[in-house]
């Protein structure tokens, strides 16, 4: 067991982007900044140009239009870039997210495959809205208020300062409302998960809620609670609006008055302030105030995925290694004692299988039968004990491991046995034949295509495919858990008798069995209720 852990941080970032995309970034950051100043410095000079004088004229216009294309390009650039490197991010992310799932998963084995792609793409948008988006705006909005706070106090410091200081003012509503915010914005997500786990709770329960004839009273809880979750959502909008009016009523006063103060200091002629200093002002100052509100805006975003870019996993070491001979090929459980929750489910337990030997284990539900197979596979921990494969601790590569639930995937059955590895048709075609399945199939029985899940396969051919992916890598060991209770009995019959013909050890988890077929093939019996007593 190897613990694991991905923080996703700028550090993070700067290490997972080509150097070159981020001085590029870095470079298109800085030059489409200055589209905050551009407006105001062009429009202000305007008054300042001699119209009696063409040439002048014309400079100004190409000037203007260089500039102009300068930042618009720089922008584009700047875009194109960003996606790219959001691109990378998210794979990145997204890569991390599923290995994490995939290797934690052997200690959760409820995780479910439509969670694990929930999270997976709806951590991985939040990650990339809320952190990798707002990272590399962050930079951007920092340059604007830079350029922008530089050309305000170069065009007339004093008047400079009137403007951002009264600019500044406009942050006040939100800035006081911000806590009742949050309030209003954790009690709606309180009353939002709320509704969720009704809804999802009413959607599971939906056959026994009609059985029972409660189908009233559980709409009338979803009514509620769809209600509060809306109520909740509108006052938060509501309260929103409101500060947004309260904006508004500063931004007539914050607007106008630095204004007629600039225009006051014209009329008296006080530090050479003039109409063009103003145009320049009025225009640019916003920018200042627009990149801060920014700045805040994408800190907070930031920093509300701090818990979610902390990935962790326990890595279980496997190796993908075609077993190997061994000395001897005996199985031995030795004093093995397993605990689920708080309750023991047997102690010191031991077993020992030669070379080929069959063994059913047995006994009544909830005794512990699947708990013993999973503990033999290593699936889950182990109080005390230890469980050899010729003398070593059993890996899984030794082992197969065959479940109710057999995993099939949408494609060949070539692809479906030989999982991707290189197998000659030949060898494919004859652990195909150890199993019956190869006349079964058809002519072209390797490029039969399997349906998502093996929907198109019958249970027994369905177990018989997972029977020769084992036997085509020469597995020593089966372990099945109760893998013909779905079977009618002719499949079921038909299955036991190929498996206890395997020439290997087959450990079988069996509810109830077929004794003449056990007896015939030397099966040996173990009742787990009569060993755990
Ligand atoms: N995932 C789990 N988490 C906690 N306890 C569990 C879990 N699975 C099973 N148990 C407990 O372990 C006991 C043994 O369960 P197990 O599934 O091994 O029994 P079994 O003999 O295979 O039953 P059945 O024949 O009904 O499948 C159960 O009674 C249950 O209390």
């Amino acid at each position: 067991m190897n613990k694991k852990e991905v923080n996703v941080t700028l550090k993070w970032v700067l290490k997972n982007l080509n150097p070159w995309m981020i001085l590029c970034l870095f470079i298109f950051g800085v030059t489409s900044s200055f589209e905050g100043v551009l407006n105001g410095y062009i429009l202000g000079y305007i008054p300042r140009l001699n119209v009696k004088d063409g040439n002048s004229l014309i400079a100004f216009y190409i000037a203007a239009v260089l500039s102009y294309l300068t930042v618009y390009v720089s922008l584009f650039l700047f875009s194109l870039l960003m996606q790219k490197a959001i691109q990378t991010l998210n794979e990145k992310i997204k890569g991390i997210y599923f290995r994490a799932n995939f290797a934690s998963s052997f200690n959760n084995p409820n995780l479910d495959s439509s969670e694990v792609l929930n999270n997976m793409t709806s951590i991985s948008k939040q990650i990339e809205e809320k952190y990798f988006e707002p990272l590399l705006l962050l930079f951007q909005s920092l340059m604007t208020v830079i350029s922008s706070t530089v050309v305000v106090l170069m065009t007339n410091p004093v008047l400079g300062l009137i403007y951002l200081a009264l600019s500044f003012m406009s942050l006040l509503p939100s800035y006081m409302g911000k806590e009742k915010m949050k309030i209003k914005t954790d009690m709606w997500s309180h009353s939002n998960s709320n509704f969720l786990a009704i809804t999802r709770d009413l959607f599971a329960g939906r056959f026994e809620i009609t059985n029972f004839g409660v189908k009233k009273l559980f709409m009338q809880k979803f009514d509620h609670s769809l209600h509060d979750e809306e109520q909740r959502y509108y006052q938060l909008n509501a309260f929103q609006y409101v500060l947004q009016f309260i904006s508004w009523l500063f931004a007539i006063l914050i607007t106008l008055t630095p204004i007629f103060i600039g225009l006051w200091m014209a009329k008296n002629n006080i530090l050479g302030v003039t109409v063009s200093t103003i145009l320049t002002l009025t225009l640019t100052a916003d920018h200042v105030v627009g990149g801060f509100r920014q700045l805040t805006n994408f800190e907070t975003q930031i920093q509300s995925t701090e818990g979610i870019r902390k990935i962790s996993w326990t890595e279980t070491k496997t190796d993908q290694k075609i077993a190997q001979p061994v000395a001897d090929n005996k199985l031995v459980v030795e004093n093995l004692s397993v605990k689920r929750g708080d309750r023991e489910i047997f102690k010191n337990l031991s077993l020992s299988l030669n070379e080929n030997d069959k063994m059913i284990i047995t006994g009544p539900s909830g005794v512990g039968k699947s708990t013993l197979l999973n503990a033999i596979a290593g699936y889950i921990p182990i109080e005390m004990g230890d469980v050899k494969f010729g003398g070593h601790k059993l890996k899984y590569s030794d082992f197969v491991f065959i479940s109710q639930n057999i995993w099939l995937f949408a494609g060949t059955i070539r692809e479906n046995l030989s999982l991707l590895q290189n197998f000659t048709d030949e060898e494919l075609v004859a652990s195909l034949k150890k199993v019956g399945l190869y006349k079964e199939l058809g002519s072209k029985a390797l490029d039969f295509e399997i349906k998502e899940q093996g929907s198109n396969l019958s249970g027994g051919q369905a177990q018989r495919l997972a029977v020769a992916r084992g036997l085509l890598r020469h597995k020593k060991i089966f372990l099945l858990d109760e893998i013909t209770s779905s079977l009618d009995h002719q499949n079921a019959d038909e299955v036991h008798r190929l498996i206890y013909q395997l020439p290997s050890i087959v450990i079988e988890v069996a509810h109830n069995f077929n004794k003449k077929i056990a007896q015939e093939n030397n099966v040996k019996i173990f009742n787990l209720a009569q060993n755990t007593k």
